[in-house]
């Protein structure tokens, strides 16, 4: 950690900054416990000594793939590194066996196909770039080898990534747990397509994700003594009930009942369905259709979905009605 006693004039600092958090400068006097800059933007800033930290005027430009290897542990230090990790596009980052996320907001497909998913396989932690994929293998492999329960921690502020990340750690898992048939139907399928049934029924655009899960979840994936998936059982916590009758602009109510306002014609009949505006709890919020999303192909891909999990065609319809 930086401390006054390693700072002196002509030092390479970083103080804080309203407009970008952390910014860089040189030390121009110090005068008892406050110290004088001239920051990298060309202005003059005077800071206490006991906020100021040292710069690494030896890190790479790129940053380290683990932060452990940073000379300066500090806060700014970990969030430069980051940034410049970003700007070259590697969302992923370690400290240690900890993996940082950033939130891309773009697809980036290239980094989870199939075939990072083969490079990932079966290689230890460190070895290749950070990746969700090395952290998913890292906790399989220890509860093979050493036959014990494993748990992975997926956590961070709204909209940071959680849920996508979630999923891409189940791919993952389903791709190591290979292929056990049941009813036709893989279970690793049925882990997979757990995630559209939980999202349409338990998410919801708000201000900041519009795919916000309302609820917190433990997916507890369950393997043989060979590493083969056998089952898996989803635990939910804590859905938030009020937002089914009472949405603020510019929110949603939850995904459903979007979806089944944009159901094939036959079931809108069937149900005297019709366009989201005409309903009290849809209304409330102007808001109605999100961006990128086709709610009448979500519609096909949630029963598609409901089907593979389990639900039967029957439940299907006491949903749809107890969703009306
Ligand atoms: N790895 C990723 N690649 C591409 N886009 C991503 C990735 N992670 C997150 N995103 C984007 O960010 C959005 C928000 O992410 P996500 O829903 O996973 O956040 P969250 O942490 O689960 O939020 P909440 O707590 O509100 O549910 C996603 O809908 C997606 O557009």
């Amino acid at each position: 950690m930086g401390t006054p006693e390693n700072i002196i004039v002509g030092s390479h600092v970083w103080i804080e900054d309203p407009e970008v958090a952390w910014i860089d400068g040189q030390v121009l006097k110090i005068n008892g416990k406050d110290a004088e800059i001239e920051t990298s933007d060309g202005k003059k800033a005077v800071a206490n000594l006991s906020k100021i930290f040292p710069k690494d005027m030896e890190a790479l430009p790129d940053g380290v793939d683990d932060m452990t290897k940073l000379s300066y542990l500090h806060e700014p230090g970990v969030l430069q590194n980051l940034k410049a990790r970003y700007e070259l596009n590697k969302i992923y980052t370690y400290t240690g066996n900890v993996l940082i996320a950033i939130n891309p907001f773009q697809k980036l497909p290239h980094i989870y196909g199939a075939q990072m998913m083969q490079q990932y396989k079966g290689v230890p932690l460190g070895e290749l770039s950070p990746h969700v994929f090395a952290i998913a293998g890292v906790a399989y492999r220890a509860m093979v080898n050493e036959g014990k329960n494993n748990s992975i921690l997926v956590s961070g502020e709204s909209g940071a990534g959680k849920t996508e990340t979630t999923k891409l750690l189940m791919q993952f898992l389903a791709f190591l747990g290979g292929r056990a048939v049941t009813e036709g139907r893989t279970v690793e399928q049925q882990v997979l397509e757990s995630n559209p049934v939980l999202e349409a029924f338990g998410n919801a655009k708000t201000v900041r994700n519009n795919n916000s899960s309302r609820f917190g979840k433990f997916v507890e994936i369950q393997f043989d003594k060979s590493g083969r998936i056998s089952g898996a059982a989803i635990r939910t916590y804590l859905l938030e009930r009020s937002r089914v009758c009472q949405v603020n602009d510019p929110e949603r109510n939850y995904h459903c009942f979007y979806l089944l306002c944009a159901a094939p014609q036959e079931e809108i009949e069937k149900y005297k369905l019709g366009n989201p505006k005409l309903f009290h709890y849809l209304n409330q919020s102007q808001c109605y259709e999100l961006a990128d999303v086709n709610d009448a192909h979500e519609y096909l891909a949630t029963c598609r979905a409901m089907g593979i999990v389990g639900i039967s065609q029957k439940d299907q319809v006491f949903l749809s009605q107890a969703r009306i």
